[in-house]
């Protein structure tokens, strides 16, 4: 479960002042908004990159609007993929695990079980310059996942990628959801991902968060 209780958040000049809303647990949620409405900026918020000016960040019932991103429990795949250039994809993977200094032989269970599921498990010597943008996808979704968050949270992980590659990439973001349990957050434009994916919908536009109803296609 995500929660956003009466969220103010100042970035520069934009600002959003009275933001709520909840992803139930183990939910497919999707945010739909206009450019700059505040989406990136929300997301952020709740994995802990951008301090917020009042309000709370609940997962699962927890309160984790003062802990650190490390602690909340959750997985952040930024717009970009965000990959480390020098580091292998079987690194890249691994990355939280080895912070929070996990066992070789664990580290190295949890990225070939991982790998395998996302369909990586050929790249993991590889490094990120040569990868597809599917690929790198899949690999920051696995980064994303290795910690087995609570809470995922996907910032447009579709918008790179061709009709062919997207439509797989949306299978297996639902087969995550069924296979890992958690609760995602998905923030996208496009009306027709929404609609394949989304459990609960919200639009945020004008400063406001509202629940949307979800036409199937
Ligand atoms: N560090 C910053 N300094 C000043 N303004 C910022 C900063 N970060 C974000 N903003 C502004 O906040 C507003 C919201 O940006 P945000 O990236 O959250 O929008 P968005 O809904 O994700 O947009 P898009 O759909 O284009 O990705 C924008 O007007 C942006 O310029």
């Amino acid at each position: 479960m995500i929660s956003l209780q009466q969220i103010a958040v100042r970035a520069g000049v934009f600002a959003l002042d009275d933001v709520s809303f909840v992803v139930p647990s183990g939910a497919y949620g999707v945010l739909m908004g206009p450019t700059g409405s505040g989406k990136t900026t929300l997301i952020e918020v709740i994995c802990g990159l951008r301090k917020p000016a009042g309000g709370r960040v609940l997962v699962n019932d927890i309160d984790v609007t003062r802990e650190p991103p490390g602690n909340r429990g959750i997985g952040y795949v930024p717009q970009d993929g965000a990959m480390f250039p020098t580091m292998t994809v079987r690194e890249q993977i691994g990355f939280a695990l080895r912070i929070r200094r996990l066992p070789r032989t664990e580290i190295d269970r949890r990225v070939d079980e991982l790998s395998a599921r996302l369909g990586v498990a050929h790249l993991l010597d590889r490094r990120p310059a040569g990868l597809s943008g599917g690929e790198r996808q899949r690999v920051a979704l696995g980064r994303a996942l290795a910690c087995r968050p609570a809470v995922l949270l996907l910032d447009e992980p579709l918008s790179a990628l061709d009709e062919t590659m997207r439509t797989g990439m949306r299978d297996l973001l639902k087969s995550v959801q069924r296979d890992f349990g958690a609760s995602i957050l998905h923030v996208t434009h496009d009306r027709s991902e929404a609609a394949a994916l989304a459990d609960v919908l919200f639009i945020l536009s004008d400063g406001r968060v509202q629940p949307a109803e979800i036409h199937k296609q």
